[in-house]
């Protein structure tokens, strides 16, 4: 079967845009299958593809390819006889014995037509030298337990020798549902990946070992994708503008400050910068109105800061609950540089009872940190909860790393009620309702963001626009998704030297980019 190649820049991830577990993908392979699609022809098509990716990327390289126990290696099989075809030289190490091979991968092997070796550690040294190209066709997305003897051997001689690694559909080693490193795992330049896009490539460490990567469809569609997605687990997806655009809010001729959306903010006197930033980036992002609600000596702070926005004072408690009277406040932002105490901790509560969207971040969720139930709102996912690793850690400490970040927030989301944003440089959104077509749920994934937003009130801005896109009416799940875009995008417009005031202001020019879209 002929393989069709994308290399797309903009959005690599295939049709659509989904990213697929391993289960789901055997289940969208078997979609195929039950339409008339041949197993073989598949794995010719990407054997072939991943050959026509080297002899294009490395025209006339010898190559040295590793082949495993599995499918993985059968394509591995292919694509050294399609290379050794065209001229390549080719050394082929394999995992098992010719006979031990089974089903495709057998008939794969069977049509080697070169020199057969041993993977092991004397014809490791020998065959990846200094600088070789390597084809990894080791484990892809049946890696089901941490690399060990010949497999890990093979790992360590392409680092030392500084191999060129290309990986067929995953980097060996890593996880294809968590990104986690298994054991050992290749740091491949590029992966040549099948069908969709799977969630270890864009989670960490996954994406760095994955290098640049490549989406072949074959013969995979919309149709075996959503077979794929609706057999289990959630719906898996990268994010960006397609996921939210049609609900992003636009001002309108009949449009006025209040109608714009009414943002309030509950600021702290001890760190009022949080809040400072959150409003600005609430305002940029087209909040029509901002009132900051702190204490009354942080008020001038606020005041200096931003002219075009409304303070009040917050004393006792009841006064957050007076402002909430205010039935034009369309979204609340609690918890950004507040102290993690039982006084966070009531103002928390007093906002999810005022029933508009909220948005949790900061001190307003370690103060739940020995009551996590309390915060939990099932039925309420216009909140948002915006943990870092620490906070989720304090209010999810069950759902550790092992289980991979998709499905971290996803559990997260169904248990607390509300939508998540597990922050991190591959930052997860998840939304809490649940689908009635077999699908678990909704997870966005971003695929990469500026290391330069790892600086000090970055997550505050973020809260900031979440709560603006929150207090126009855009659904929570979408607006936690575009102010995660917008803030990545933001984080690269600022650049290197990036600082959290800065982000805000590049909101217009992003804002004004997509409107075209
Ligand atoms: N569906 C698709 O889109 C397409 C799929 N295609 C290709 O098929 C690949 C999946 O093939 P696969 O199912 O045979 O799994 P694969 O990754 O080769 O692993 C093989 C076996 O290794 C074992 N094993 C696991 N971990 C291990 C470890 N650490 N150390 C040692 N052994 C370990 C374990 O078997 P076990 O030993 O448990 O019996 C496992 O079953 C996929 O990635 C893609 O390249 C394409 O051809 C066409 C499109
Ligand atoms: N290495 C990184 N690469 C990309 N984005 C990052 C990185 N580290 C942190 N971020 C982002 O920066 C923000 C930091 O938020 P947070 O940890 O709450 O900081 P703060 O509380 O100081 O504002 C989050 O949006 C996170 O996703
Ligand atoms: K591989």
């Amino acid at each position: 079967m002929a393989a069709t190649s994308t290399t797309a820049k903009a959005d690599p991830s295939g049709p659509g845009d989904r990213v697929l577990t391993a289960a789901q993908m055997r289940a969208a392979e078997q979609h195929l299958f039950q339409h008339g699609v041949d197993s073989f022809a598949l794995m010719c098509g990407a054997g072939e593809a991943v050959a026509g990716h080297v002899a294009r990327h490395w025209p006339g390289r010898d190559v040295v390819v590793l082949c495993g126990p599995g499918n993985n290696g059968g394509d591995g099989f292919i694509a050294a006889e399609a290379l050794r075809r065209q001229g390549c030289g080719v050394t082929l190490l394999a995992l098992r014995p010719i006979e031990a091979y089974r089903g495709d991968a057998a008939r794969a092997a069977a049509g080697w037509q070169g020199q057969w070796l041993a993977l092991d550690a004397a014809n490791l040294e020998t065959a990846v030298q200094p600088n070789a190209l390597v084809v990894d066709a080791l484990f892809g997305i049946g890696l089901d337990r941490s690399l060990d003897g010949a497999a890990a051997a093979a790992v360590n001689r392409c680092r030392e020798a500084g191999a060129m690694v290309v990986a067929v559909d995953m980097p060996s080693g890593v996880s294809s549902d968590t990104g986690l490193v298994m054991g050992a795992a290749m740091l491949a330049r590029q992966t040549v990946t099948f069908g969709w896009l799977k969630p270890g490539h864009l989670l960490l460490p996954g994406r760095l070992h994955a290098g640049a990567l490549e989406v072949v469809p074959l013969a995979f569609d919309e149709a075996s994708g959503r077979a794929g997605q609706q057999a289990g687990g959630p719906d898996i997806r990268c994010n960006g503008p397609a996921s939210w655009i049609l609900c992003l809010p636009r001002p309108g001729a009949m449009d006025h400050k209040y109608s714009r959306g009414h943002a309030l903010v509950i600021g702290s006197a001890a760190m009022s910068g949080a809040g400072r930033l959150a409003a600005r980036a609430a305002r940029r992002i087209g909040a029509g109105m901002l009132t900051v609600a702190a204490p009354a000596e942080a008020l001038p702070l606020f005041m200096a800061d931003q002219p075009g926005l409304i303070a009040r004072p917050l004393g006792r408690p009841e006064d957050l609950v007076e402002i909430l009277l205010d039935s034009r406040i369309s979204a609340v932002l609690v918890g950004s540089g507040m102290t993690p105490d039982a006084g966070t901790r009531e103002a928390v509560l007093n906002a999810l009872a005022g029933g508009r969207p909220v948005v949790v971040d900061g001190g307003g969720l370690t103060a739940f940190a020995d009551r996590p139930q309390d915060l939990f709102v099932l039925g309420r996912p216009d909140v948002v909860l915006t943990p870092h690793e620490g906070e989720f850690a304090r209010l999810f400490p069950d759902l550790g790393p092992e289980l991979g970040k998709a499905a971290r927030a996803q559990q997260a989301a169904q248990r607390s009620g509300a939508t998540i944003v597990l922050k991190g440089s591959d930052t997860v959104i998840a939304c809490p309702i649940l689908r009635h077509d077999g699908v678990s749920g909704r997870v966005l994934v971003n695929r990469e963001a500026s290391p330069h937003l790892a600086t000090a009130g970055s997550g505050d801005v973020l809260a900031g626009l979440v709560l603006g896109l929150l207090a126009q009416r855009m659904p929570a799940f979408e607006a936690a998704a575009a102010a995660v875009w917008f803030h990545s995008e933001a984080g690269f417009a600022a650049g290197p030297g990036l600082i959290a005031e800065d982000l805000p202001e590049q909101i217009p020019g992003i804002r004004r980019l997509i409107a075209e879209v």
